[in-house]
């Protein structure tokens, strides 16, 4: 199923995910449901925060093809190295986009969609990605490296647009 995705400034967006303990069928279906929707949103990335399940699950596809799909759970960051600014874009934050600084390279460790525990070592778009997609499991949006003057006018900006739809 096609989930909503919640908008900034959705204060939900700022829970911290709980580790999963069991990649029972739930967990399963949540991350169908979850590339279902990030396909569906145009995206290359999708936390579980941004679908308001609370839990540490994300679901990826960087490749140009759309066919190199990659499940995260409860992924942790092992490694950090070097430093690379890139324009970020976010499905909460439709419209707004950034340049941020994220570690250049990263070793990330995790369960696959079997629950099997992997380490990946990753670079460029999918290092990027992955830390992007973390930060929302701990209630993080790359908004939050700007200064506060551009959040806010961002956020002014979203909250005018979803009055303007209310009304539509
Ligand atoms: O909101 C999300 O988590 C999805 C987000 C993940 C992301 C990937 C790479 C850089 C920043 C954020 C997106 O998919 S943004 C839309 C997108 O497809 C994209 C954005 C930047 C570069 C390449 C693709
Ligand atoms: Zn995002």
């Amino acid at each position: 199923a096609i989930l909503d995705v919640l908008s900034f400034p959705d204060e939900r967006l700022r829970t911290v995910a709980k580790p999963v303990d069991n990649v029972n069928d739930e967990i399963k279906q949540l991350v169908s449901d979850m590339f279902e929707t990030m396909k569906d949103e145009k995206g290359i990335g999708l936390a579980a925060t941004q679908v308001d399940r609370h839990v540490q699950v994300v679901v990826m596809d960087v490749s140009e093809e759309q066919n190199e799909p990659r499940v995260f759970i409860n992924p942790e960051i092992t490694r950090k190295e070097g430093a690379t600014i890139s324009e970020e874009g976010c499905l909460s934050v439709p419209g707004n986009y950034a340049k941020v600084e994220r570690a250049e390279a990263i070793t990330v460790k995790a369960l696959d969609a079997n629950g099997d525990s992997f380490e990946l070592e990753a670079e460029g778009l999918l290092a990027i990605c992955i830390q992007h997609e973390l930060d929302h499991l701990k209630g993080v949006l790359f908004i939050d490296y700007l200064s506060p003057l551009k959040r806010q006018r961002i956020r002014k900006k979203l909250e005018k647009e979803a009055r303007l739809a209310a009304r539509a």
